[in-house]
C-alpha cells in the first residue's frame, strides 16, 4: 500500500472507533471502496444454479416404501446443505480474490434494483431479481426462480455492526425460504454473524462465526457451526454442518445423522452419524474452488434502467476504478442529493416511496400459516426481526416482526424493467 494510502487508513482506522453503528455512514479512504453496489450481492445465492435446482430431482420413486422415502429427503437435506455452502464463498470471498481485500461496496439507493439471469444448458433459466426496499436501515430483497423446475428463494438481509478494537462486529437481519414446489417442500435458512479481520494490516477479510441454520419443513435440521482461524483446526473459513432428524434432537451432537466439516472457501468432508469427518478416510463432500461460479447475464448499460444500479452508479464506479478521489466524491453528491430531494418530495405529499417487487408483510398482525410460521416454528426459531437465527423466548424474540417477501404478481406485471 502506497504512503498516502496507508496514512489515509491509519486515520479510517482511527476514525471507526467513534463508530456509530451504521456502516454506510463511515467514510472509507477510495482505495477501499468498491465499485459495486450492495444490491448485486443477491447474485451469490445461485452462482451455482445446478446446486440450486439439485434438491429438486431427488424423488423417491412413487411406490417406494418410508424407508426410501426417508432416505430421499435426508439426501436432500444434505443437497441443500451443500448448495447452501457453494454460496460462501462468492458471498464472503470474492472482493479478496479479485481486488486483494474485502472492500466497502456502494450504499444502494431506495428503489435501486438488479435483474439478471443464467441460461444453463443443464438447469434451464434461472431469473434474478434483487431490490433495495429500504436505505435506513439498509436492506436488499431478492427472489430467485427456476421456472423449468419450480425451484424458487426469497430472502432479505440488512446488517448491525459494531467495532470492538480492531474487528468491525456484524450481525446480519433477515432469512431465505428456500422452495421446492414439485415436492412441496420448503427450506428456512438463516445468515450467521461475521466480523472483519486484517483492518490493522490494511487487508480486510470477512471470517464467519457463531451458528446458522437450516430447517426443512420434513423435520430435518442443519446445524452450521462457523470458526476462524485459532479455533478447532486454525484453518480460516471453517464449519461444522451437523444434521438432524429434528430440531429436539438436535439438543445433542451423538444425534447427528450426518456430519459435514471443512472449510467453506476450499475444501469439506462428510461423514455418517456426529464423528467429525476427516479429509484422510471420509468422502469429499465440497470443493469451492472446483467448479467457476457461473456469470449473471445482465442486459447492457444502454439498455437498462435508470433504476439498474450499474447504469445508475456508472460515473461512480469509474471514479472509483480511476482512484479519482474528487470524481467519486462528486458523482455521489449527485446521487445522494437526487435522492434527498426525492424522500423530501415524498415527505410534502404524504406519498411513501412504494417498493416493486416486495411486501413487508406483518407477521404480527395476525396469525398466519405459511412456509415461514411452519419453519420457524419447527427450527424453535423467533420470528421476530432479531438477528437471524434468534431462537424463540431469547432475548430477541419480541417486538416486530415484519419481513419482506416477494410478489411475483407485481413482477409478472412489469413493464419498465427487463431481464
Ligand atoms: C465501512 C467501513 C469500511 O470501509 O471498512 C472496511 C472494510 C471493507 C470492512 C467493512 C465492509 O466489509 C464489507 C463486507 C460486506 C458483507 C459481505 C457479504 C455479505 C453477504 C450478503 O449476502 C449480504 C451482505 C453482506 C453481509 C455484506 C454486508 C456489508 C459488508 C459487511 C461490508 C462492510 C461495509
Amino acid at each position: 500500500m502506497s504512503q498516502a494510502s496507508s496514512s489515509s487508513w491509519t486515520s479510517f482506522l482511527s476514525s471507526i472507533t467513534s463508530f456509530n453503528g451504521d456502516l454506510a455512514s463511515l467514510t472509507a479512504p477510495p482505495f477501499i471502496l468498491s465499485p459495486t453496489s450492495l444490491v448485486e450481492f443477491s447474485q451469490y445465492w445461485a452462482e451455482h444454479p445446478d446446486l440450486f435446482v439439485e434438491a429438486s430431482l431427488l424423488r423417491a420413486d412413487d411406490n417406494a416404501g418410508a424407508p426410501e422415502i426417508e432416505a430421499m429427503a435426508l439426501k436432500r437435506a444434505i443437497s441443500v446443505t451443500k448448495w447452501f455452502i457453494s454460496t460462501l464463498r462468492s458471498q464472503y470471498c470474492l472482493r479478496n480474490e479479485s481486488m486483494g481485500s474485502e472492500k466497502k461496496p456502494l450504499n444502494p439507493f431506495l428503489g435501486e434494483v438488479f435483474v439478471g439471469k443464467w441460461d444453463s444448458p443443464l438447469v434451464g433459466e434461472t431469473v434474478l431479481l434483487s431490490e433495495q426496499v429500504s436505505h435506513h436501515p439498509a436492506v436488499t430483497a431478492y427472489g430467485i426462480i427456476n421456472a423449468s423446475h419450480n425451484v424458487s428463494l426469497q430472502g432479505y438481509n440488512g446488517v448491525k455492526a459494531t467495532i470492538s478494537k480492531a474487528s468491525i462486529n456484524v450481525k446480519q437481519y433477515g432469512h431465505g425460504i428456500l422452495q421446492l414446489d414439485d415436492l412441496n417442500e420448503s427450506y428456512l435458512y438463516t445468515l450467521p454473524p461475521l466480523h472483519i479481520e486484517g483492518l490493522i494490516s490494511a487487508s480486510p477479510f470477512v471470517e464467519l462465526e457463531g451458528t446458522s441454520y437450516i430447517q426443512s419443513s420434513n423435520g430435518f435440521i442443519v446445524q452450521i457451526d462457523y470458526s476462524g482461524r485459532g479455533y478447532f483446526s486454525g484453518k480460516k473459513h471453517t464449519f461444522k454442518a451437523r444434521i438432524y432428524r429434528d430440531q429436539l434432537s438436535s439438543a445433542n451432537k451423538d444425534n447427528a445423522l450426518v456430519t459435514i466439516s471443512g472449510q467453506w472457501s476450499d475444501k469439506s468432508y462428510i461423514a455418517k452419524g456426529s464423528a467429525t469427518p476427516s479429509s484422510k478416510t471420509d468422502e469429499l463432500f465440497y470443493d469451492a474452488m472446483a467448479v467457476k461460479p457461473e456469470q449473471l447475464q445482465v442486459k447492457p448499460l444502454e439498455s437498462q434502467h435508470p433504476l439498474e444500479s450499474r447504469r445508475a452508479w456508472k460515473k461512480v464506479a469509474d471514479a472509483i476504478k480511476k482512484s479519482d478521489y474528487d470524481q467519486i466524491h462528486q458523482e455521489k453528491s449527485i446521487i445522494e442529493n437526487e435522492q434527498r430531494d426525492l424522500r423530501k418530495k415524498e415527505q410534502e405529499s404524504g406519498a411513501k416511496w412504494q417498493t416493486r417487487w416486495f411486501d413487508n408483510v406483518d407477521y404480527a398482525a395476525e396469525q398466519k400459516h405459511d412456509p415461514f410460521t411452519n419453519l420457524t416454528n419447527l427450527a424453535n426459531l423467533s420470528i421476530h426481526n432479531g438477528p437471524s437465527g434468534s431462537a424463540k423466548s431469547s432475548k430477541y424474540d419480541t417486538g416486530e416482526a415484519k419481513h419482506w417477501r416477494l410478489n411475483l404478481d407485481n413482477w409478472k406485471q412489469e413493464t419498465e424493467i427487463k431481464l
